[in-house]
């Protein structure tokens, strides 16, 4: 996966989702923290669509807590279908996160720098910080914040465009019912990765759309481009 297109990920916490995701998805994001037995399930996977692995820790919205985070995502990335991993910029940070990123990139998969925010959106300065450093160390640096008014979509938009106008992957969106059409838009304004569960009751982070929608109304508002 090289972001150079918009990618659309299933986001999801099984992989027995991914044959009912290929019609709409261009890969699958697999929760690891969020699975029975993650390395089991990646190690037998054989469905079509790459793989982005996440494998959250629980200080950043997910559900990882143990010391095995880290080497459970690398020990995915070395998998064939894997060809992308996430990890949290403040994990990069950590010299076991750095070797993770490393070692993902040495085994071929793409390395999605993450920062997320669940209480509010940055202000717009704080928002271009972030990304500086997410994309400084990754393949793609991506933001997750949450909107509370339109104008916090409107800053993430804006950073988002400047960000993409450098030449610099960005992945954006805005968590939240205020951000949600956030979701269906970032993309033309240059963001490189959407997420979306195959059943809107499997939804991964706030304001999703169900994944046939999006990529529908990702493709309504980019047809004729
Ligand atoms: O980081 C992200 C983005 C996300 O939080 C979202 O808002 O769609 C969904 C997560 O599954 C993914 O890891």
């Amino acid at each position: 996966m090289n972001f150079d297109e918009f990618v659309l990920c299933a986001a999801t916490a099984s992989l027995d989702d991914e044959p009912a995701a290929r019609e709409h998805a261009d890969a699958v994001e697999f929760r690891m923290d969020l699975a029975e037995d993650p390395i089991e399930a990646l190690e037998a996977y054989d469905g079509e669509l790459p793989i982005l692995a996440t494998n959250r820790a629980d200080w950043e919205g997910g559900e990882a807590t143990g010391h095995d985070r880290l080497s459970d995502l690398r020990d995915a990335a070395e998998l064939d279908a894997v060809e992308a991993i996430d990890i949290e910029l403040d994990s990069v940070r950590t010299e076991e996160g750095e070797q993770v990123a490393a070692a993902a990139r040495d085994a071929g998969a793409a390395v999605v720098v993450s920062v997320h925010d669940f209480e509010r959106t940055p202000s717009s300065a704080d928002l271009r910080n972030v990304l500086s450093e997410a994309t400084a160390v990754g393949d793609v640096g991506k933001l997750a914040v949450t909107a509370r008014t339109p104008e916090d979509v409107l800053a993430l938009l804006t950073a988002t465009e400047e960000f993409d106008a450098r030449g610099e992957r960005v992945a954006t969106m805005a968590m939240g019912e205020a951000g949600r059409h956030s979701r269906a838009v970032a993309p033309l304004y240059g963001s490189r990765i959407g997420y979306a569960p195959v059943d809107p009751d499997d939804a991964t982070a706030p304001g999703q759309y169900d994944l046939a929608t999006l990529r529908d109304l990702i493709d309504q508002l980019q047809s004729g481009e």
